[in-house]
């Protein structure tokens, strides 16, 4: 079995551009967001490499939760849905090699995965969007040939190389030709341009004989938070980390416990909803959201209310913000949560005074340059972006409508409907590239932005599902 085609790639096919709709008055909503994807996809490679069944509650159904099903599936795991399709139900297999993987655009699903596919029982082929071959993947793959996998580029049908000048693969397509199992022990890993390096590892580890001694030795490290969640969804199985010395994280090798689980919300998802009640004004409230979380999404409240909102989480869960339409500028480090940049990227083009986004360099090699992408947008509809060395500094402009491309980047898309809640004739391109991580979004935008009287009750478009 193989996972989806090529044909699941969404950057061939140009979608009407969506006029983002303005708000005429301060906001009245409640929004239901759907499961984390980054614990939806750790879940998922878990439960696929358990000891026996498991069952996922409340996961995300998108399009990269969809391209990780299909991928376990296609590497042994069997994986049906239950009562609802967020309801995931895995048995696991043996791992199984001669298939291929196909990750869409997804980081969790090209870092997660190739440590997985040592394991297989032959050649794993892996390949991605056009767009994904840009992505960075040399220090997994260096961190694999280093623990004896053989690893190669494009279908696996050359040489191998020591080197990326010899022709050793940097990026997909690449090859992992499992052995059926893999040694483990101790390796070196520079994990300044993603922390999913890290993750992928660790997610496999338990299941290498003698387990994983992780050295991160790169200049910075991004996204500690998702490192801690890898961390705790590791323990919560039933697996022995030990990360008591900074940048080391050792594994030990044991059985990954079969589980019933529960996935949060997704608190990135829902930051561009609640970042709403401040650029109209009135209120917008998330249920579900996690007293305690490895989500970096856990920052929004705090960064909300530094830029202006009042942010309160109530007993039962429901975090409330309210907004006056009035938003300050912000000087931040995103470092940990670098998936938040492009919501405050575009509230800071809305704000009263200037913003500086710093700690996010690696936000270059991210769906798109987002540096980049979001420097070109906002200066394009009339703003002041510029890129420095590792993140934005943003002055507020009057801004104007205008087209604001998207570069198959969700969280472009989400950004661009921020700004176009205040500022008339801003087209989103490509609005359904939200379906990476929250198919329906411009539905659930519309609904939140049209009920300004009643409380709008917003869920996601049911059943959730990637296109
Ligand atoms: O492990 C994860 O689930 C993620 C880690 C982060 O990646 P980077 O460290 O590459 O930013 C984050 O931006 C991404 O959206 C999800
Ligand atoms: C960086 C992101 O995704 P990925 O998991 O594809 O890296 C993101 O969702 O902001």
């Amino acid at each position: 079995m193989t996972s989806p085609a090529p044909d699941d790639a969404q950057a061939t096919s140009p979608a009407p551009a969506w006029e983002a709709p303005v708000a005429s008055g301060p906001l009245d909503a409640a929004v239901e967001v759907p499961g984390s994807k980054s614990l939806t996809n750790r879940l998922l490679v878990l439960a696929a490499l358990a000891e026996g069944p498991g069952t996922l509650h409340g996961a995300l159904r998108s399009r990269d939760a969809d391209l990780m099903i299909a991928a376990l599936r296609a590497l042994g795991a069997e994986i049906t849905e239950g009562s609802s399709p967020s309801t995931l139900h895995v048995v696991p297999g043996p791992v199984r090699g001669d298939t291929d993987v196909f990750a869409g655009l997804a980081g969790t699903v090209m870092r997660f995965l190739p440590p997985v596919a040592a394991l297989a029982d032959g050649p794993v082929r892996f390949d991605g969007d056009p767009q994904a071959r840009v992505r960075p993947m040399l220090p997994v793959l260096a961190a694999l040939r280093a623990l004896g996998v053989d690893v190669r580029a494009g279908d696996g049908s050359g040489p191998q190389a020591a080197s990326p000048a010899e022709g050793f693969p940097s990026t997909l397509p690449f090859t992992v030709l499992g052995q059926g199992g893999l040694r483990g022990g101790a390796v070196d890993v520079d994990a300044s341009a993603s922390s999913q390096f890290v993750s992928g590892l660790l997610l496999a580890a338990a299941r290498f004989d003698e387990g994983l001694t992780l050295r991160h030795v790169g200049a910075t490290l991004p996204s500690l938070p998702h490192i801690e969640m890898t961390v705790a969804t590791l323990r919560e199985a039933g697996v022995e980390v030990d990360d008591s010395r900074d940048g080391i994280w050792v594994v030990s090798p044991g059985p990954v416990a079969a589980r019933e689980v529960r996935v949060e919300p997704d608190l990135s998802n829902a930051a561009p909803f609640l970042a709403a009640a401040l650029v109209a004004g009135g209120t917008v409230s998330v249920p579900g959201w996690p007293a305690a979380t490895t989500q970096p999404g856990a920052l929004v409240p705090e960064l909300l209310t530094r830029m202006g909102g009042d942010a309160r989480l109530t007993a039962d869960g429901v975090l409330r913000v309210t907004g006056t339409g009035r938003v300050h500028g912000i000087d931040v480090d995103l470092r940990a949560a670098g998936e938040l940049a492009p919501t405050f990227a575009a509230l800071a083009a809305l704000a009263d005074s200037p913003s500086r986004l710093r700690g996010i360099a690696h936000l270059r090699g991210h769906e798109t340059d987002r540096l980049a992408a979001l420097a070109t947008e906002i200066t394009r509809l009339g703003g002041q972006a510029e890129e420095t060395r590792d993140g934005l500094v943003i002055t507020p402009r009057p801004l104007h409508g205008g087209t604001f491309r998207t570069y198959a980047d969700h969280r472009m898309a989400t950004s661009g409907a921020l700004v176009g809640l205040r500022v008339p004739g801003v087209l989103v391109e490509d609005v359904e590239t939200t379906a990476k991580t929250l198919p329906g979004f411009a539905g659930m935008w519309r609904a939140m932005v049209s009920g300004t009287s009643d409380t709008a009750r917003v869920a996601p478009a049911s059943p959730e599902r990637g296109r």
